[in-house]
């Protein structure tokens, strides 16, 4: 389990609620992961895999399905779903996101008003461009381990963070999609 900084998160994780409920997708294939340059909604301007919100009626894996396919015009096959994130967020409203892996796909990733694609060579993910909290994450997911996540964001920036992995963070899941 890594943490930052020593101190006590301010959020009472037990009782915590997102109200957003989110998905990521991130497709591997020949040494590369398929990233989007974000064009709209939370975190435009943002490189981070394809995503969004899930809709009222839907399940993690049909929104990231779906996501997919707005976003970018690929069908992901069989989405894996690799860990959690919990995201207490300060200026926007707290999210639980979905994070799924996949090396398989229908389509042609295209741009769309949402997003561009960007296929990337995983020794060359640009962090520096993405969300703080996905350099504590993705290296581990990329190397096959589960993982669960919280962070405490102040604006854009980590203020707080526990992030475990393997079986014991699966049991930490609020949802096994
Ligand atoms: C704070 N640290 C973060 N780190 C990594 N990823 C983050 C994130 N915060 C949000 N995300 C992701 O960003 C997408 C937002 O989705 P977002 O574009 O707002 O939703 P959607 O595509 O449904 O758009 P609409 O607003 O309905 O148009 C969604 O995948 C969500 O998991």
């Amino acid at each position: 389990m890594s943490t930052i900084p020593a101190n006590e998160s301010t959020i009472e994780w037990k009782n915590w609620n997102a109200e957003i409920p989110a998905t990521l997708m991130f497709v591997v294939q020949d040494g590369k992961i398929l990233l989007i340059e974000k064009l709209t909604g939370i975190g435009q301007g943002k490189i981070n895999g394809p995503g969004g919100k899930i809709d009222p009626g839907e399940n993690a894996l049909q929104a990231i399905v779906r996501e997919c396919q707005e976003e970018l015009h690929i069908t992901p096959h069989s989405p894996v779903k690799m860990g959690e994130l919990h995201f207490a967020m300060s200026d926007i409203p707290d999210i639980h996101c979905h994070v799924f892996m996949s090396n398989t796909f229908d389509g042609e990733p295209t741009s769309t008003r949402e997003a561009n694609p960007l296929w990337t060579a995983l020794d060359a993910i640009p962090y520096d461009k993405m969300w703080e909290d996905d350099r504590h994450w993705l290296p581990q997911m990329l190397d096959g381990q589960l993982f669960n996540g919280r962070f405490e964001f102040d604006g854009e920036k980590v203020v707080w963070m526990e992030v475990c992995f393997g079986d014991s963070a699966k049991a930490l899941w609020i949802e096994n999609a």
